[in-house]
């Protein structure tokens, strides 16, 4: 008998100033003493200093380290800092997040998520997505023991970011549709459940895309709730399969060529148009639940030129070693600029 481990997390805070709690969060989970802190230049200054005061309130000698990327290179620094830490917490959006994870796994130290925005479905997931010139890879890192999901700072963050993480859960759609696929040619190993779930997400934002506005406790729940579940999609299928397909490989295809990438949900969502496209469904609503989020649709939208879109789509099955409608021998150039033409995105 085949057996398996789901890594969840242990504990999932959401609500309105939760940050205050971290402290006490982190004593509830019998932490003391000492904790290592990695946020960003911006969420430093957003909910980093919150985070520290509430440490030092519950009796925590705090170390901080500031990271700009999601690279070994970040994930080196942190763990030259690690000390005496129990516990690292990452504050901040998905790359902070990233490293807090990696580092905290290759530690043996606990991780605590603690989201500044609803950007990305890495929050509760245990897997980290790190950078390098070659593109993107997804290490098996750690869930977190608890997420603390502030729903006044996550609100108050930019709707640019909000709009990225619903476009990261509309992914879903092609990622299940891609997993599904090689299954049926590879038998890659598959999970219903995972799949299930991850599906059944994303039509919660697509089915609720109408009430989702910048400033709204309720779009902000709905957001980061289905941006939790799908990582708990992510954690059952233990890859992040039921997450990340075609269209994902098209947006780290992006980072690593376009000039001026846009976010990492906005490009899986244009991504998520042109796969669904090859894939013989129903793209238009695809692009229309992307356009009532206010998500971007073209190569305008995300700031990037024509050609890139091109030169992504027809390099985007090299990225990473994973059976996707793009097959293994990817979109010619011709096939490529027909896909992109024809739904619109250049
Ligand atoms: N592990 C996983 O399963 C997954 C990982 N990912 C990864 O996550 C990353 C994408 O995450 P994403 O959050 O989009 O990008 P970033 O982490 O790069 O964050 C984007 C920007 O938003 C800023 N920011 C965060 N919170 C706030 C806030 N409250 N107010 C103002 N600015 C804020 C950040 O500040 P600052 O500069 O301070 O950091 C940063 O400049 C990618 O690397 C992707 O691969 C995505 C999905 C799943
Ligand atoms: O972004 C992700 C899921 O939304 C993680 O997937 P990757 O495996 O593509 O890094
Ligand atoms: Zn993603």
């Amino acid at each position: 008998m085949v057996t398996k481990k789901i890594q969840l997390p242990r504990e999932v805070h959401i609500g309105p100033g939760l940050i205050d709690n971290t402290g006490t969060i982190c004593n509830d989970l019998r932490f003391y003493n000492d904790a290592l802190m990695v946020c960003g230049p911006h969420t430093y200054k957003i909910a980093g200093k919150q985070v520290i005061d509430s440490l030092e309130n519950a009796d925590f000698s705090v170390e901080v380290v500031k990271v700009d990327s999601a690279t070994q290179e970040s994930v080196n620094q942190v763990e030259e800092k690690i000390g005496k830490a129990q516990v690292i917490l990452g504050v901040g959006g998905g790359k902070i997040i990233d490293v807090a994870k990696m580092s905290s796994a290759n530690t043996g130290t606990y991780f605590l998520s603690v989201p500044t925005t609803a950007s990305h479905d890495g929050i509760t997931s245990p897997l980290a997505s790190i950078k390098s010139d070659k593109g993107s890879v997804s290490i098996k890192a750690q869930s977190p023991m608890a997420v603390v999901a502030d729903t006044d700072i996550i609100r108050n963050s930019p709707y640019r970011l909000l709009a990225s993480g619903c476009a990261d859960v509309i992914a879903n759609y092609t990622a299940v549709l891609d997993w599904k696929l090689a299954k049926r040619l590879q038998n890659v190993s598959y999970s219903e459940s995972a799949s299930s779930l991850s599906q059944m997400t994303a039509k919660l934002i697509t089915q609720g895309a109408d009430q989702i506005k910048p400033g709204l406790e309720k779009s902000t729940r709905l957001i980061a709730k289905a941006l939790f579940s799908t990582g708990v999609a992510i954690s059952i299928a233990n890859t992040s399969r039921p997450a990340s397909g075609s269209e994902h490989l098209f947006s780290h295809a992006l980072d690593k060529i376009a000039e001026k990438p846009a976010l990492h949900g906005e490009q899986c969502g244009v991504g998520t148009i042109m796969m669904m496209n090859l894939h013989g469904g129903d793209w238009k609503c695809i692009r229309d639940s992307l356009q009532k989020v206010k998500a971007p649709t073209t190569a305008k939208e995300l700031g990037v030129s024509p050609e890139e879109i091109i030169e992504a789509l027809t390099i985007a099955h090299t990225i990473r070693d994973r059976y996707t409608i793009l097959g293994d021998r990817g979109l010619s150039r011709e096939a490529a600029e027909q896909l992109a033409t024809s739904t619109g995105v250049i």
